[in-house]
């Protein structure tokens, strides 16, 4: 349990007046199709806001902007709520450079609620030094940050209220809807990001780590839901790769770069990022392995000549032959031989590597990985 004294009532109050105030709007006010559509607009203004602004640009500089396009985004991230870039970034920054660790101010060894909310509930001590001497030097970082509480207002409740007054003279459902309701899906969409990236999903470059790839999570995040791919590459303007993959925040930073507002996109090395794909691909082929019978390795198996193995025929019954100096046995699959027993019970006690190679018949893979759980022995080599 937590005393009185550790929570952080700011954002406690924030984090939970603003969900009872949305379901208030629910019961009492009703949604017309106008103030709807407009928040819903409204909700992917902030969420961008958040991801290509927030996230993309001042966390990560994964691309260059005009100064237009940063005060834009300004405007955007500040109606999401959710503290000042400078905040935020700084956090963020801690977040990828001690993931999973106590450090990391999102941890999400912590457990889920931890990671989506509970972090902001309870008062932080000092974080981990990162460098963000390029937010401190920044004046519209340092604009938004001094006049953080009424930027926030006017952006997060005021426009949007007065966007759906003054338009179709819904007031109310403009506060409640646009501005309230809108807030609280766009705080736990991010936090999610936090949260669900960190638990469900794919593995897909690393699995050093708790972020993970999952479409749901992109859907829901605006595209922040390849998480994987983010953590490993976090430089990339890009979430997911593939120019189909749900990432709307890509798609609005790209599309930006035609009219020259972004510019310098970057991108990871493709060699790399296939690189980091085919490590956990063999990492899982790996563990599949493990599961399987290979038979006894031969530098385990015991070492016998031509003569003990014909001796080992005789003295017990076994049907032995040899191939590419491995002595087999083969008592148990005489009759079940695609090739027939004749040709089996012919080649007991010889070498039949040619044969087997293609003198009598070229087998397939699947001989190959057959015998070798038929492994008896090793040939001792002739002097
Ligand atoms: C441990 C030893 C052997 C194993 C595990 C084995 C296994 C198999 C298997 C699984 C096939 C089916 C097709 C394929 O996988 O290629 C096959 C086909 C065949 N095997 Fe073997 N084999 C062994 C030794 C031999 C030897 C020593 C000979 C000949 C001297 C032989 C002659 C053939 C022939 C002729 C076929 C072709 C059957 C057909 O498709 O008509 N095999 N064997
Ligand atoms: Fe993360
Ligand atoms: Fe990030």
């Amino acid at each position: 349990m937590i005393s009185i004294n550790e929570i952080d009532f700011k954002h406690t109050i924030l984090l939970l007046s603003t969900p009872a105030l949305a379901l208030y709007g629910f019961l009492n006010v009703p949604l017309i199709p106008q103030t709807a559509l407009w928040s819903v607009l409204y909700y992917f203004w902030s969420g961008l806001g958040i991801t290509a602004g927030y996230h993309r640009y001042w966390s990560h500089r994964s691309y260059d902007a005009t100064r237009l396009w940063q005060f834009v985004m300004m405007l955007a991230g500040s109606s999401a709520v959710e503290g000042s870039i400078k905040w935020w970034s700084r956090g963020h920054r801690v977040h990828h450079r001690f993931t999973d660790t106590d450090k990391d101010p999102y941890n999400a060894k912590k457990g889920f609620f931890w990671s989506h909310i509970g972090w902001m509930l309870k008062k932080q001590g000092r974080l981990a030094t990162v460098d963000v001497s390029d937010l401190s030097k920044d004046w519209i970082v340092r604009f938004q940050h001094k006049y953080y509480p009424l930027v926030a207002l006017i952006m997060a409740f005021v426009v949007p209220t007065t966007v759906a007054g003054f338009g179709w003279g819904d007031w109310k459902g403009g506060f409640f809807f646009a501005g309230v309701a809108r807030l609280v899906f766009v705080h736990h969409a991010t936090f999610c990001v936090n949260s669900l990236a960190h638990y469900i999903g794919d593995y897909t470059y690393d699995d050093k780590h708790t972020p993970k790839d999952h479409f749901l999570t992109a859907l829901i995040t605006c595209g922040e839901g390849y998480h994987n791919f983010h953590h490993e590459f976090p430089g990339d303007y890009r979430n997911a790769i593939k120019f189909y993959q749900y990432d709307p925040t890509k798609w609005l930073i790209w599309t930006a770069s035609l009219v020259g507002l972004t510019y310098n996109l970057k991108v990871f090395p493709s060699n790399e990022i296939q690189k980091g794909r085919i490590y956990m691909q063999e990492k899982e082929i790996e563990q599949v392995k493990r599961t399987l019978d290979y038979g006894v390795p031969v530098e385990d198996l015991d070492c016998l000549s031509m003569d003990e193995v014909k001796a080992e025929i005789a003295r017990t019954g076994k049907q032995l032959l040899i191939i590419s100096g491995v002595v087999y046995d083969v008592t148990t699959f005489m009759e079940d031989h695609p090739g027939g027993k004749g040709f089996l019970k012919a080649s007991v006690g010889r070498d039949v590597t040619a044969s087997f190679n293609g003198e009598v018949y070229d087998h397939a893979n699947a001989a190959r990985n057959l015998m070798s759980s038929m492994r008896y022995a090793r040939l001792k080599k002739e002097e």
